[in-house]
């Protein structure tokens, strides 16, 4: 008796279960048919995209973006704690800030919507092997301030005078007064160059070039306050390192 009736409830519990799978499938089957184009377009819109960035012209462009991001932000932060110490290297000394985020976000989303659309635009082997000189150039030429410079060199810019800051006036600070930041500007606007970004090429150039100019003015406020006349005669004999900035 029990078991016939264990039998009836179990019948009854696959009946309710089929009834509710097959309203479930009229409902759903429909939905998935109205679904089913946009999704496949989507689909072959993302296989597009993918075999464009895999593509061998892309594959390079964009694994040697990564490379020189990933050398410049270890070796900084290298450098400010063999110079510094350890303790005292923060995330700025990897100067990996919100706004530096968003502008390598921006020009990698420039990147990817120029490669699927225009691809050809990519393929302008001269420019994108000159922004990569830039970039190794741009790239030696701050880690070289950053040596020569030695515990004078700080990420933040020094407001009061410290015992071990002296005036460096030798290597590369002969002749440019902001080796580091010239570097900077060759390095990421080649950046650009390298990954044939139109828009962002002109964009880092305006944006870091505005950046340093209102920044070598307040820095050298500070500079002027603690070397006195040994600045002012050391910045008249020679080149800011950033265009147009005396
Ligand atoms: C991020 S470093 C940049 C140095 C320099 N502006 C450059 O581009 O190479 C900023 C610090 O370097 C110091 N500094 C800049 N020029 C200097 C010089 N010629 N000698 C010593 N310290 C300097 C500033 O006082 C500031 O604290």
């Amino acid at each position: 008796m029990q078991d016939t009736d264990e039998w009836f409830r179990s019948l009854y519990i696959k009946c309710d279960f089929k009834l509710v799978l097959s309203s479930g499938m009229s409902f759903i089957v429909p939905l998935l048919k109205e679904v089913e184009p946009h999704v496949s377009s989507l689909i072959s819109c993302f296989s597009a995209i993918t075999s464009e960035i895999f593509s061998s012209t892309a594959f390079r462009q964009l694994s040697q973006m990564f490379f020189a991001i990933f050398f410049f932000h270890s070796s900084e932060y290298l450098l400010a704690a063999f110079f510094h110490g350890k303790n005292s290297v923060t995330l700025e000394s990897l100067l990996i800030s919100k706004n530096y985020v968003l502008a390598m976000v921006g020009s990698l989303i420039e990147y990817l919507v120029e490669v699927y659309f225009f691809p050809e635009m990519k393929e302008h082997w001269v420019t994108s092997n000159t922004g990569l000189a830039l970039v190794v150039v741009g790239e030696i030429m701050r880690k070289l301030a950053i040596i020569t410079a030695g515990r004078s060199f700080t990420h933040l810019i020094k407001r009061y005078h410290e015992e071990d800051h002296i005036l460096v006036t030798n290597g590369v600070y002969k002749y440019i007064r902001h080796p580091s930041y010239c570097g900077f500007l060759i390095w990421s606007v080649g950046t650009q160059i390298m990954l044939c970004n139109p828009l962002c090429t002109l964009g880092f150039a305006v944006v870091v070039w505005r950046f340093f100019q209102l920044r070598i003015k307040y820095e050298e406020f500070f500079l002027r306050q603690s070397f006195g006349s040994d600045y002012v005669e050391y910045a008249r004999q020679t080149f800011s390192g950033i265009p147009f900035v005396k």
